[in-house]
Parts: C-alpha cells; sequence; structure tokens
C-alpha cells in the first residue's frame, strides 16, 4: 500500500478551485490597490520638519516593500490547500498573506513562512499534524490547471526513506526544461529541507548535501524565511548571500525577488570588498597559499618592514642647522607609535609627534649649545613652539613619509607581491617554493584570492579619518544651528496661532524634540536599504550571512567572513565531495574552529532533485573511487534515458563534439560542454563555427546557446543535457581532480554524453559495462 494516495482530482474540484483562486487573486489586487493608495498618500505627506520628513520615508518605503511583496506574488499565487481535522474551512496557502473579511478567523491565504502553513511541508500519514488532506494547486496565469490530492488518514505502511510530499507537482517541476536561471520551490519544498529553512536564525548552521540535493534552493529560501520572520533585525542590518562566481549569482539572482524579497546583497568571492570586483585568475596553488591563515602573520610582517628606521645617522638640515638623528632615536620614536596604535595609520599622528619632539629638542640643543656654550636656555614652551613648526619642515615630513609612509590596503598588497626582497622579509620559516608562490607583478589584476587579503591589510592599516571627523562635526554643528532655526519658527508660528487659545495644548515638535535631536534624525536619514548601504561601506555588519558552496572557501575567506558577521548568524551550505579548489575544506570542523570552535549544528540533505538514477549510478562509482567519505545522494527520479560514452581516436574528437552538442541541442533546454582546462579554446572554436551563440568562461549564459565550461564554472549550475569531453583530461588536470569529474557528472537534468579521446577511466566502468 503506498504512503499516501496520489492522483489528479476530477473536474468539479478544478472549478471549485478555480472559484477560491479568482477569489484570492481578487483580494491580492485589492491589497495592491491599497497599497498604491497608501504610497501616494505617504507621498503626498506634508513635510513640516525632519521627523516628518522621516516618517514620510518610512511609511512609503513600507508601502513601496509590500508593492514589490504583491507583484512577485502574482505568478502562482496559490500553492495549495489544507484540509484539517480542527476546521471545516480549508486554509489555503501562498506566497503572501492575505486577510480574510473576518479578523477573527483563518486568514485568506496563509505566508508559506508562516508557522499555520508548516503542515504543508512535513505532514506525512505517519504525522498527519491534524492535516486530514493536503492538496497541491497548479495555475498558470491566473488559471487552475491541475490539483493533486494527498489523503493522509488511510493506512499507511513504511517505505524506504523520507516519503516524497506533493510527489506529482514535485515531478513536474523537477522534469521541466531548463531556463537557464534557478526558479523557487516554494511549491513543493520537501520536509528534509523545510527542518533546515525554518531552522533556528541563531549560531552557525551547516548544511552538508551532495549534488542536486537542493542545497542552494533551500539556502534562497531560508533566507526568505529569515526575513519574513525577523523583518525588522534583518531590515536593518542586512543579509549577505555569497556564492562562488558571477556566473552563479546570475543563476540564483531570480529566485529571491520572485519570493518578494529585493533587499538582500548577492556577492560572489571577488565581490566581497565594497568597491572591487576582483575577476583576475591565478593557479589553484597561489590561490591556496594566498588562502592559509599565516598570511595574517605575513601581512602583520609587511606592514612592519614598512616602518623602517634609515641605517646609520640621518642629517636633517633646518634654518642651516644640522641636526644628526641617531638610528637609535629614532627607533624610539618607531616604538612610541606602535605603543600608540595597533593599527599603522592610525599611529603615523603619535610618530610625528615622537619624530617632532626629537627634532625640536635636538634643534633646541642646538641653538642652545651654539650660543651660550652649551647651556640649554630654551624652555618647554619654546621647545613645544619649535615642535608645531618642525612638522611644516620638508625635510621632517620627508623622514616621515620615509619611516612611517601612509599605506592603503592596495598599496601594501601590490609592492609586497611585487618584490621577491619583501616577501621574503615578511615570509620568515617559509619555503621558497611557497615565496615564488606569492610574487605577482605591480600591474596584475586582483584575484578573488587576494580579496580576504585586502580587507586584513584594512584591520591592520586603519584609517586616519581625523580630519574627516573634524569636517563630520563642523557638518553637525551647522545642522544643529538649522533645526534651531526650524524649531523657532514652529514654537513662534504657534504662539501667534494659540495666543487666545486657553486650552493650547497642541504639541510642536520643539516640545518633543530639540535641536541636536532633530538634526541627528536628519543626518540618519538614509532611505537606502540595508543591502544598498552595505555595499558600499567595508565595515558593515550584516544580521545573517547565507555563504553557497561554502567548500571552496579558504581559511582567509572564512575570517573575513567572521568579522562581516560578528553574532556567527550564519547558514554555510556546500559538499565536501565537490571540493574543487585546493584552498578549500575537506571537513567542516576544521574550517569552522578557529571562528566559532565547536558552537556550529549540522544538517544534512540526502535526495538528489536533479540528476537522475542512470546518470548517478555511474557519478557514484566517481565519488567512490576518489575516496571520499561521503555517500552519493539518492536519485529521486529516474528517466529511463541511459548515459551514452564513445571512445574514438583524437582527431575525431572535436568533428564529434559539434555533432552530439547539434543533437542535445536539438532535444530542448539548456547544454554545457564541460571539458578540462586545456581544451577549452579549442572546443569553442569548433563549436563557434556551428552555433550562432556559444560562449565560455565566468560570463557564460546557457539561456542563450550552448556554454563551454571547466569543472569549476559549472559548480552549482544546472543544464538539461551535459557533455563531457575528456574524462581522463579531467581527472589530470584538476588538483582535485575526481571531485571535477563528480561535479561534472552530476550537472545534467536529463542527458549525458561522454566523448573520450581513447580509453574511458577505469571509474566509468558502468558506462561500457551498461553498452
Ligand atoms: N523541493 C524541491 N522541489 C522542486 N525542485 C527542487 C526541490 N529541491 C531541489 N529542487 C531542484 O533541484 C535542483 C538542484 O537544486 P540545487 O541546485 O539547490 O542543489 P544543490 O544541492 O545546490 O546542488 P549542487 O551541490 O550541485 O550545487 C534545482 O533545479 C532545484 O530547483
Amino acid at each position: 500500500m503506498s504512503s499516501s494516495s496520489q492522483g489528479v482530482a476530477p473536474d468539479p474540484d478544478l472549478a471549485a478551485e478555480q472559484t477560491a483562486v479568482t477569489d484570492l487573486y481578487r483580494r491580492l489586487d485589492a491589497a495592491r490597490e491599497l497599497a498604491v493608495t497608501r504610497f501616494r498618500q505617504a507621498l503626498a505627506m506634508p513635510i513640516i520638519n525632519p521627523q516628518s520628513l522621516g516618517e514620510r520615508e518610512a511609511a512609503a518605503r513600507f508601502q513601496g516593500q509590500r508593492i514589490t511583496a504583491l507583484d512577485a506574488a502574482d505568478h502562482g499565487l496559490v500553492i495549495g490547500r489544507l484540509d484539517r481535522e480542527v476546521s471545516p474551512q480549508p486554509l489555503y496557502i501562498g506566497r503572501v498573506g492575505l486577510p480574510a473579511d473576518d479578523p477573527a478567523g483563518d486568514p485568506a491565504l496563509v505566508d508559506w513562512r508562516a508557522p499555520a502553513s508548516r503542515p504543508f511541508y512535513t505532514a506525512t500519514p505517519f504525522r498527519p499534524e491534524g492535516v486530514v488532506r493536503r492538496r497541491h494547486i497548479r495555475t498558470r496565469s491566473r488559471e487552475v490547471t491541475a490539483v493533486h490530492d494527498e489523503v493522509l488518514t488511510i493506512d499507511a505502511t513504511e517505505t524506504d526513506g523520507p516519503p516524497l510530499t506533493g510527489e506529482a507537482a514535485l515531478m513536474a517541476a523537477l522534469t521541466a526544461e531548463r531556463t537557464g536561471r534557478m526558479t523557487d520551490i516554494v511549491a513543493t519544498i520537501q520536509a528534509e529541507q523545510d527542518a533546515i529553512i525554518r531552522s533556528d536564525a541563531r549560531g552557525v548552521l551547516v548544511v552538508q548535501g551532495g549534488p542536486g540535493t537542493g542545497k542552494t534552493a533551500v539556502a534562497l529560501h531560508r533566507a526568505a524565511y529569515l526575513l519574513y520572520t525577523h523583518r525588522d533585525r534583518l531590515a536593518r542590518s542586512g543579509l549577505l548571500v555569497v556564492g562562488p562566481t558571477p556566473t552563479f549569482l546570475r543563476y540564483i539572482a531570480d529566485v529571491l525577488p520572485a519570493l518578494g524579497e529585493t533587499g538582500v546583497l548577492l556577492a560572489g568571492l571577488g565581490q566581497l570588498r565594497p568597491g572591487l570586483d576582483a575577476r583576475g585568475s591565478e593557479a589553484p596553488e597561489v590561490a591556496e597559499v594566498k588562502g592559509r591563515l599565516a598570511m595574517v602573520d605575513v601581512l602583520k610582517a609587511a606592514v612592519r618592514d614598512r616602518e623602517t628606521v634609515p641605517r646609520g645617522v640621518r642629517e636633517l638640515v633646518i634654518d642651516g642647522v644640522r641636526i644628526p638623528l641617531r638610528p637609535v632615536d629614532l627607533t624610539r620614536c618607531r616604538t612610541t607609535a606602535r605603543r600608540a596604535s595597533r593599527q599603522h595609520n592610525l599611529g603615523r599622528p603619535a610618530f610625528v609627534r615622537a619624530l617632532a619632539e626629537l627634532v625640536a629638542q635636538r634643534y633646541a640643543d642646538r641653538i642652545g649649545g651654539d650660543v651660550r656654550g652649551g647651556a640649554d636656555l630654551l624652555d618647554r614652551r619654546d621647545v613645544e613652539a619649535l615642535q608645531a613648526e618642525v612638522v611644516g619642515e620638508p625635510a621632517v615630513r620627508q623622514l616621515v613619509d620615509e619611516m612611517w609612509p601612509v599605506l592603503t590596503p592596495e598599496g601594501l598588497l601590490r609592492d609586497l607581491l611585487a618584490d621577491p626582497a619583501r616577501i621574503r622579509r615578511a615570509t620568515k620559516g617559509w619555503t621558497e617554493e611557497d615565496r615564488a608562490l606569492l610574487a605577482r607583478p605591480a600591474d596584475a589584476p586582483w584575484t578573488p584570492a587576494d580579496v580576504p587579503l585586502l580587507e586584513e591589510a584594512d584591520e591592520l592599516l586603519g584609517f586616519d579619518d581625523s580630519a574627516e571627523r573634524a569636517r563630520e562635526a563642523r557638518r553637525r554643528r551647522r545642522a544643529q544651528e538649522e533645526a534651531q532655526d526650524t524649531l523657532d519658527l514652529l514654537h513662534g508660528s504657534r504662539s501667534t496661532d494659540l495666543e487666545d487659545d486657553e486650552e493650547g495644548e497642541e504639541l510642536t515638535a520643539g516640545d518633543l524634540l530639540d535641536a541636536e535631536r532633530l538634526a541627528e534624525r536628519d543626518a540618519d536619514l538614509d532611505t537606502r536599504t540595508a543591502a544598498e548601504r552595505a555595499a558600499t561601506d567595508r565595515t558593515w555588519v550584516f544580521g545573517h550571512v547565507v555563504v553557497d558552496e561554502a567548500q571552496e572557501l579558504s581559511a582567509m575567506t572564512w575570517r573575513l567572513l567572521a568579522r562581516k558577521c560578528p553574532t556567527r548568524s550564519m547558514t554555510v551550505v556546500g559538499d565536501l565531495a565537490q571540493t574543487g579548489s585546493l584552498a578549500g575544506a575537506t571537513d567542516w570542523g576544521t574550517v569552522l574552529q578557529p571562528h566559532v570552535g565547536e558552537q556550529w549544528r549540522l544538517a544534512q540533505l540526502t535526495v538528489n532533485y536533479r540528476t537522475p538514477a542512470e546518470i548517478m549510478a555511474v557519478a557514484a562509482d566517481v565519488l567512490a573511487a576518489g575516496g571520499a567519505a561521503t555517500a552519493a545522494p539518492r536519485s529521486v527520479r529516474s528517466t529511463g534515458v541511459p548515459p551514452v560514452a564513445e571512445q574514438l581516436p583524437e582527431d575525431a574528437l572535436l568533428p564529434r563534439a559539434a555533432e552530439v552538442t547539434a543533437e542535445l541541442v536539438a532535444a530542448g533546454g539548456t547544454v554545457a560542454v564541460i571539458v578540462p582546462p586545456s581544451r577549452v579554446p579549442a572546443v569553442v572554436d569548433c563549436l563557434a563555427g556551428a552555433f550562432p551563440v556559444v560562449s565560455a568562461g565566468p560570463a557564460a549564459d546557457s539561456s542563450a546557446g550552448p556554454v563551454v565550461l571547466v569543472p569549476a564554472e559549472a559548480k552549482g549550475l544546472e543544464f538539461d543535457s551535459v557533455l563531457l569531453v575528456d574524462p581522463q583530461g579531467l581527472l589530470d588536470e584538476g588538483v582535485r581532480g575526481h571531485s571535477d569529474l563528480y561535479v561534472a557528472l552530476t550537472r545534467p537534468t536529463q542527458r549525458l554524453t561522454v566523448l573520450s579521446p581513447g580509453a574511458l577511466p577505469a571509474e566509468l566502468h558502468r558506462l561500457t559495462d551498461d553498452a
């Protein structure tokens, strides 16, 4: 007996649901109209003081967000309904919440993220949670096209693995052709996914799961859930989603807006430093070295290396007076500055003071000595005045710049990596090989692995903002004066208006606010969203951080993210079996230990929703051959179409690749050709002759035509069809060859063809055995 009875409901049900759905769309339209009216009203609110301006902005922002959410919900508004034991009325579940006429009863539509919706995803015949029947409702442009029922009260026996929720709807979603953009899964979230999506926001949650288990989908729905549940806090502090590459971000970019959420900052590993888009590439070994935590000490040493003391006595000439400065005295100035601040640039004023004091004292000694034959005639005040003058002396300024230059992170890192002598001085105990890997020309573009180093350098250098602060203080004073004028004006107008009114109880802004607070309100009135502000502010601290493909992050990137999220409210999703980068993780405990100790929890996803069973069996062999500790996930479906392998001579490889690509394109949907890095140019050339649009590399777009990718670029993506060229090349060229081959094999949702010049690797024996 099946665990639930499934099937297409008869037509009367379809008609009844159409009536319900039409009514819910009517409510959606009304809610939208109301929000638009309120938005207009907010914009029309008179601005009589900064407070009312603030209120206007807040009201307009709130209504604007509501309109966005309602607009997003228009597509597939109603997901389904629950028939419950407790009530004769069904509970409709949808993309947004819509109130009923009777506010005391159930809402007309319950948001999928609300607690009441939970049984829609988790109820089973074994644990029905008060649900009698679950109905999935499918619609197209406001029209009901199908309903699928699961009756949860019938006798049920245990099946292998967790039962599927809404199997028919799920299968329809999984077999649909791909568009090159990820879509949301609100209608068909499975129970093990739902548990992760709604898990407590606090602490670090690691989601480990094989390819296609929905890690990305779950991470994005969790972001939407957290924004719904902790709206106030997260709207202020912002939520950051980190993905591996810009292509991957483009692939997932539509999901959150489709869920009505727009205030999330998406960033690739090369974009974690505001203002920088690091797209340079480098050898995996170089990225690995740059990703080590030891780089923190290297950067510290590099900064100290720039705080130099000249060898031998340095003589300054001021007003014709020769002033000798001994290394021991200059070293003392440096020590004073180092003690004054742990950040280099913030120590500079202390260095300038110490040096000025030294030079002024020596100068005083010299003139005192010359005039009076050794007796010191200048008193303390004279020396202080002298110090102030000495600071402006070009010779002194030059010495300051030489001994304690103002450093930018970019300047520090560029100078360090372009100079082998500097590298040597900053890397005590390193091997020559590792030092050589760090070296790069000064004009080389920044790479993603440079980003955490630049951010770390920022921490070490600090930014001397005393001039900026003085400007800000002046601005605040001016704003305060203007605010006071506003209050005076208001107060003045009230006394005239209410002169004869004995009960003049009316309050004005002046009674509630003083000028200072009014000015502050004015300054705080930054109407950008948290995500927009965070995108330009490197010191921004996020309320929650979601990291996708987290297995690829280096220790230095983890350190950077930990700084951006001091509360450690994080969702970390990844698959250790897919780690491709040398700097990446082989176990979660090791990478998280320096930042959270043992304070993290693990959730696992076990079902593969993407890759058909026929293809997954081949991928599982590769995973086992690579010695992975994790098991391959179980495929949720099979297509009956076995993967195909062809062995052919090298000179026939490219023409055949073009033919197979044409066949796969003709079959429909998106197509990727995955190749080892050395073969990219030849394969792109060959396909470019056969197709109008072929794209390759980090900007490849599979919605426009076939794409040629290396495994690292294909990570996280999926395609209807995949052509894998030269599997042995993937094993040989990748720094973690088995991971690369595993990633490549698990990208297709429907069809896989493998072309091998020469014998197939033993790992793919199943392809020949089954032939
Ligand atoms: N509950 C679900 N309902 C419908 N589709 C789903 C569901 N869960 C996952 N999918 C689909 O399965 C595919 C794989 O999901 P996703 O990309 O999130 O997996 P992943 O674990 O991140 O994979 P990888 O490790 O390969 O990056 C996507 O097309 C996703 O939409």
